[in-house]
């Protein structure tokens, strides 16, 4: 069996003349947290509800667990899904709701499953509260509570932390990191500090293009590049580029020393213990080496 839970080819979506998707490709592994990046606009939400089975492609081919998405029944129960601006329905307690749909997707146990999945999400408190009363995050908890139920083998999860405050935003990044290696989990988010703590790869889309797709450290760099953070002293850039493994190096403002390496070749501890000594050799002083850089200056590097 292939271990890719998701795959899509050339994959485009057109509402009339207005392009939301163009030609994308990429692939999500199990087991993974995958992002999906971009800024407004970018196609995110068109791409994740492709790939829900909520819209059909105009072009190309997109496989979910090996099916297509739109056939109908092919995922039932085999996927959770926190669409964006998710709206539950009036008139019904959380708890009373959440069972409903369990037995929609036929889990065996919905009460079990409704619990476990609102204790996740850190909202017990809410079982007997009626929808309409819930606060934009309780209520975007309880939406993501329905995708957790009966643990299904892929979740998708758009802006899951969006709205919500700091607290509750990491018990659901928790709620995530947990699902790693289990579950395969897409999730679309403009906190890229958070997507770069949770995801093991990602894609950038623009415009709806894919700009870079790929692994967390492909694309922070980590397997080929650091910096170093000079306290006082000089750095003789011709001297740091002719140590072994080093391709490039240069000064980022008056005090930060950045390092691209040969990663292929190269242990990365080699690299940087080798510049790191050459520096305290020349009695230079460092506060601190940080590998890669961060995901937002990719992101702004690229879009
Ligand atoms: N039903 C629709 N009809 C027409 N245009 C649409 C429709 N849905 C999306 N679009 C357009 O497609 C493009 C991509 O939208 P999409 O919602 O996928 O972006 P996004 O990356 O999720 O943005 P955001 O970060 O703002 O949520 C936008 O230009 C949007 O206006």
């Amino acid at each position: 069996m292939s271990d890719l839970a998701i795959e899509l080819s050339g994959v485009s979506k057109h509402f009339g003349p207005k392009v939301a998707v163009n030609a994308v490709s990429l692939t999500v592994r199990q087991g993974d947290v995958f992002g999906l990046i971009g800024p407004n606009g970018a196609g995110k939400t068109t791409t994740f509800s492709m790939m829900c089975g909520y819209l059909y492609p105009s072009a190309g081919s997109l496989k979910v667990m090996g099916v297509s998405p739109t056939t109908p029944g092919a995922l039932k129960g085999r996927v959770g899904a926190l669409p964006q601006d998710a709206v539950l329905p009036p008139g019904w307690e959380v708890g009373a709701l959440l069972m409903y749909w369990a037995r929609l997707s036929d889990l065996p146990q919905p009460e079990h499953e409704a619990r476990g999945a609102l204790e996740k999400v850190g909202l017990m408190e809410a079982w007997k509260v009626q929808t309409q009363a819930l606060s934009h995050g309780m209520a975007k908890r309880a939406a993501m509570a329905q995708a957790l139920m009966g643990r299904p083998p892929l979740v998708l999860l758009d802006e899951p932390t969006a709205g919500l405050d700091p607290r509750i935003a990491a018990q659901v990044r928790q709620v995530i990191k947990d699902m790693k290696g289990t579950q395969t989990v897409v999730v679309s988010s403009h906190n890229l500090q958070e997507l770069e703590e949770l995801c093991d790869a990602a894609a950038i889309l623009d415009k709806g293009s894919l700009a870079q797709a790929g692994t967390m450290s492909e694309l922070t760099g980590q397997g080929a590049e650091f910096r170093v953070q000079i306290a006082r002293g000089d750095v003789i850039i011709p001297e740091i580029t002719s140590l072994p493994g080093v391709i490039g190096a240069r000064m980022e403002g008056t005090d930060v020393l950045c390092v691209r390496f040969d990663g292929q070749a190269h242990k990365a501890e080699e690299v940087i213990s080798r510049t790191v000594g050459h520096l305290i050799q020349h009695q230079t002083l460092i506060l601190g080496v940080s590998r890669g850089r961060r995901l937002e200056d990719r992101v702004l590097q690229l879009l």
